[in-house]
């Protein structure tokens, strides 16, 4: 004999557990939030209804099918209201969390007022006829309950995260579909062993399949529609708030203040906010994705709001060391070199000592017009996303990165490896401790400090940096001569020094020096990084929580170069894994390298 307590231990906890398993570590303190929310507000809101619909005669549950009941309602129904919540939200998650809240905003005010009030009318109507056909006693009651119950939520929240919904409206579609289909599935198992039962004369009768009154399937589907509504404007509200730092300063915490302004950002229309700030993260998106293949696929581990702040700095970076490294002329290099510092210089300016930070967004007055005339439309939009993180942000790697460019122009040649991990300090170590600013500042977790380990951490991160930095000089030995007549080989590995760095630096012909030369000195230098990423890789359990996996995953996919070099014959130009062993590294990575640093 099937109980309601069968049909949990069966069917739903299962699958509740293993969805927590595959989504736990995007599991961050703001999606647990969120989830215990939806459940809270769930309990407060069904229990009710509920025990109205059972008092009516709605459905009914064999004594001997149920543990006990409180109220009219069974225990395992209660259950279910946290179960259904849970199960819903965290397929909702591994479905919508991979896009950009802010690519997700409408800034068109006409179809945004569509939009938002056309279904808001919508549920308004069925409201009322729900409330009128919601007859005890009569085939329309089931019906008429649902919808007089639902609607007054689905027109409110409709109203501040309706647009955000609809411009996601695929993966929100399929969050909100399977666990639909799955739930009538279990319900029509339950059904047929008499575990409940649908009063046949407060419905309609109508069955979509063996067993399942069409008002069972009515309810999962709207019901979970209405979870994933829910989230989808909890992102939304967090979407707001981290595209647009000044005007809502706070960080993620579980407090008045937050949920106060959290609030502000989920009523707030997104048409009504500046859209040239989404407009520049899009662009620094595309710089992303054109460039950076490991990065891109990298980003996505992260949780929405870091990985914003990365892509902004990564664009950032990328547009800088182009603009030097894409113009021919040297002067034009030195020009351009001058411009990146004189900015750096006016949005670091009231910053009293090299790591200093701001704590709250502000305004920085920069003069644009005299970049306006200098930049191209990619590099202005990149130069102001930055503006807006900033504050947290400390000026000396800035100033480090902008030494490494400088080595660049100057057309430094390395000695040996100390010169070698000098460059590699400027250009990416400095990138390293960025990152872990980004990384403690956009936590969930607004007590997170390093405080005692934070010499340790920014040193280990540097390292991290320039481990990165190694595998790529490592890998682009052959487009660095070719495409910019660069050579970072130590001079101290050549034989002929002077020979090879003509071949590489004046010829620009790095294939004359052989596959197996280039393979040594590749090889070196990834030794080289494998030592440095050994004795990196353990700071990253003094990381918060929630980046420990996604760190490891993001380094352990650039190293992936590593073995593309490794495992060719030859030496290949620019070796990179196809995309497919990428994310299987990633999610390796993630799900079980990363356990030692978190368990
Ligand atoms: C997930 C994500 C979007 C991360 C972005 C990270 C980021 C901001 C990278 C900046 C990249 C950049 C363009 C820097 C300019 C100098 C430069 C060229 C550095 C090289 C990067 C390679 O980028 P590239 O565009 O050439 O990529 P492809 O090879 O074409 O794929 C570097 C190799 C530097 C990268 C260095 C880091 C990302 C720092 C890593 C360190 C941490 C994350 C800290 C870890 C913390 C601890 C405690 C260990």
């Amino acid at each position: 004999m099937l109980t309601y307590l069968d049909v949990h231990l069966m069917y739903t906890l299962p699958v509740i557990g293993a969805l927590a398993l595959i989504s736990w570590p995007f599991l961050t303190r703001s999606e647990i939030f969120k989830i215990a929310l939806i459940c809270g507000i769930s309990i407060v809101y069904t229990t009710p209804w509920d025990n109205y619909v059972v008092w009516k005669g709605g459905w009914t549950y064999p004594e001997d099918r149920v543990l006990a009941f409180i109220g009219y309602v069974p225990v395992e129904e209660y259950m279910f209201f946290v179960i259904q919540s849970t199960m819903t939200s965290l397929w909702a998650l591994l479905c919508v969390r991979w896009s950009t809240p802010c690519l997700n905003f409408n800034y068109d005010r006409s179809t945004y007022l569509l939009i938002r009030w056309i279904p808001i009318a919508g549920f308004g109507v069925l409201a009322v006829v729900g409330y009128e056909i919601a007859v005890p006693g009569h085939h329309t009651f089931y019906t008429g309950c649902v919808l007089w119950w639902m609607c007054p939520v689905l027109m409110f929240m409709w109203y501040g995260g309706g647009n955000f919904f609809v411009k996601k409206i695929v993966s929100a579609t399929a969050a909100v579909i399977l666990p639909s289909l799955y739930l009538c599935w279990v319900d029509q198992l339950a059904l047929k062993n008499n575990v409940w039962h649908i009063n046949k004369l407060t419905s309609y009768n109508v069955f979509v399949a063996e067993d399942l009154p069409y008002e069972e399937a009515f309810f999962f589907f709207v019901v979970n529609f209405t979870i994933v509504l829910a989230g989808a404007c909890f992102d939304k509200a967090r979407g707001i708030m981290e595209t647009y730092t000044s005007e809502y300063p706070l960080r993620f915490a579980i407090n008045g203040p937050y949920i106060n302004q959290m609030l502000r950002a989920f009523i707030v229309s997104e048409y009504l906010m500046p859209s040239v700030v989404t407009e520049d993260i899009q662009k620094s998106i595309n710089v992303l994705n054109v460039a950076s293949k490991s990065f891109t696929t990298a980003s996505f581990l992260f949780q929405a709001g870091i990985r914003l702040d990365l892509i902004i700095l990564y664009a950032f970076c990328r547009v800088t060391d182009d603009m030097i490294d894409n113009e021919p002329d040297i002067n034009k290099k030195k020009i351009k070199l001058q411009l990146t510092e004189k900015f750096i210089n006016e949005l670091f300016a009231d910053r009293k000592s090299d790591y200093d930070v701001k704590k709250k967004s502000h305004t920085v007055n920069i003069n644009w017009a005299q970049y306006e005339t200098k930049l191209t439309d990619v590099e202005m939009s990149s130069f102001r996303a930055l503006t807006r993180i900033a504050f947290y942000l400390p000026r000396k790697p800035f100033y480090e990165l902008l030494a490494g460019y400088q080595w660049d122009i100057d057309g430094r040649l390395f000695r040996n490896e100390a010169d070698l991990m000098e460059y590699c300090n400027y250009v990416a170590g400095s990138v390293g401790v960025l990152c872990v600013y980004i990384m403690m500042y956009r936590c969930d977790d607004d007590k997170f400090d390093l405080l005692e380990s934070y010499d340790y951490v920014i040193d280990k991160a540097q390292q991290m940096g320039r481990v990165l930095q190694l595998v790529n000089i490592a890998r682009d030995i052959v487009t660095d001569s070719k495409t910019l007549g660069r050579c970072y080989i130590p001079t101290e590995y050549m034989d002929d020094k002077q020979e090879e760095i003509r071949i590489l630096c004046d010829e620009k012909n790095p294939r004359s020096l052989g596959d197996k030369k280039l393979k040594k000195y590749s090889k070196r230098m990834i030794q080289l990084a494998d030592q440095y990423q050994s004795e990196s890789v353990d700071a990253i359990k003094c990381l918060p929580n929630e980046v420990r996996g996604s760190v490891l995953a993001a380094t352990e996919i650039y190293r992936g170069n590593i073995s593309a070099i490794k495992t060719s014959p030859t030496y290949p130009t620019r070796a990179a894994l196809p995309r497919l062993h990428k994310i299987f590294l990633g999610l390796y990575s993630l799900y079980i390298k990363s356990n030692r640093f978190i368990l």
